[in-house]
C-alpha cells in the first residue's frame, strides 16, 4: 500500500445551519500534498476559501470528510491535544499579520512558545536567527507600529516559522502590500518554505501570486478541482 501523503484532505464538506435549513460551502475538497510542495487556492470572493484554510488548520471542524497531517488525525484528538497539534504542526500567516501592538518583534515571533509555557534560550536564539533571516534583525525591539506593512508581513513569518512547521497556512499573505513589497515576501516565503521543507498553501486572489506556488487549485461550487 502507498504511503499516505504529509496533508492528506479527502472529501472535506463544511455545511453552517441557517435559518431555512442548511448552507453548504465546501461539498468536496480533497488535496493531497507532500513536504516541499506549495499550493494555491483561488476562487471568487465567497467561495470559501477561507473556510477550507481554517479547516486544514485545524481551527474549524469539517462537517465531513478525512483529513491527515504527518500521519495523525488531528480533528480525532481532545481540544488541548488538538492546540497542542496545531502549535507544533501548523504555522498561520494572515493579510493583516495579527501582530500583538504592545510587544516587541521579537516577542511576537516567540509568541507560540510563550501560549505553551516559556521560551528557552534555544527559542529566542532561534527567533534572533529567523528575524536576521527575514531582514528585521535591528528591528527585535521594536513594535508593530514602528515597522511598514511589508516589515510586519516579514515578523508575521518568522513567528509562523519558529516551531519549523510541517504545514505553512497563508491568507491573502501580500494583500496589503504594493507590487515591489509583496514580490519581496513572496520571494521570502518560498525561500523559507524551501528551506524548511515545509507544505505551503496560501489562499489568494493575487494570479502573481497563484502563479509562483507550485500548484493551483480553484473552489468551485464547494468542490476544489486543479487548475
Ligand atoms: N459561521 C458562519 N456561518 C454562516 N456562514 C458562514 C460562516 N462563516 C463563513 N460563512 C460563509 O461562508 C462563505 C465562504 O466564506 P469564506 O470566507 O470562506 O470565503 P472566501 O472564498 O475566503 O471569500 P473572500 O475571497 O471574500 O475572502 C461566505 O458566504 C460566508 O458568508
Amino acid at each position: 500500500m502507498a504511503p499516505m501523503p504529509t496533508l492528506h484532505a479527502a472529501s472535506l464538506a463544511k455545511t453552517y445551519p441557517v435559518a431555512e435549513g442548511e448552507l453548504t460551502i465546501l461539498r468536496d475538497a480533497s488535496l493531497s500534498l507532500e513536504r516541499g510542495e506549495s499550493a494555491a487556492i483561488v476562487g471568487p470572493s465567497g467561495s470559501g476559501k477561507s473556510t477550507l484554510l481554517s479547516i486544514l488548520g485545524t481551527l474549524e471542524f469539517p462537517s465531513a470528510g478525512d483529513f491527515q497531517l504527518s500521519g495523525r488525525s488531528p480533528f480525532q484528538l481532545s481540544e488541548p491535544e488538538l492546540a497542542a497539534f496545531r502549535s507544533r504542526h501548523i504555522g498561520f500567516i494572515f493579510q493583516d499579520h495579527h501582530l500583538l501592538p504592545q510587544c516587541s518583534v521579537l516577542e511576537n515571533v516567540l509568541a507560540p512558545m510563550l501560549a505553551d509555557g516559556a521560551a528557552g534560550p534555544a527559542d529566542v536564539t532561534r527567533a534572533e536567527q529567523l528575524l536576521q533571516r527575514v531582514g528585521l534583525a535591528q528591528r527585535l525591539h521594536h513594535r508593530p507600529a514602528q515597522l511598514s506593512g511589508g516589515e510586519r508581513q516579514r515578523a508575521a513569518i518568522a513567528r509562523a516559522l519558529l516551531r519549523q512547521p510541517t504545514l505553512l497556512l497563508a491568507d491573502e499573505p501580500t494583500g496589503n502590500l504594493d507590487r515591489t513589497t509583496a514580490e519581496a515576501i513572496i520571494n521570502l516565503l518560498l525561500e523559507l518554505q524551501q528551506e524548511q521543507n515545509a507544505i505551503l498553501i496560501a489562499v489568494t486572489h493575487s494570479e502573481t501570486l497563484a502563479a509562483r506556488m507550485g500548484r493551483r487549485f480553484i473552489l468551485d461550487d464547494g468542490c476544489l478541482v486543479a487548475g
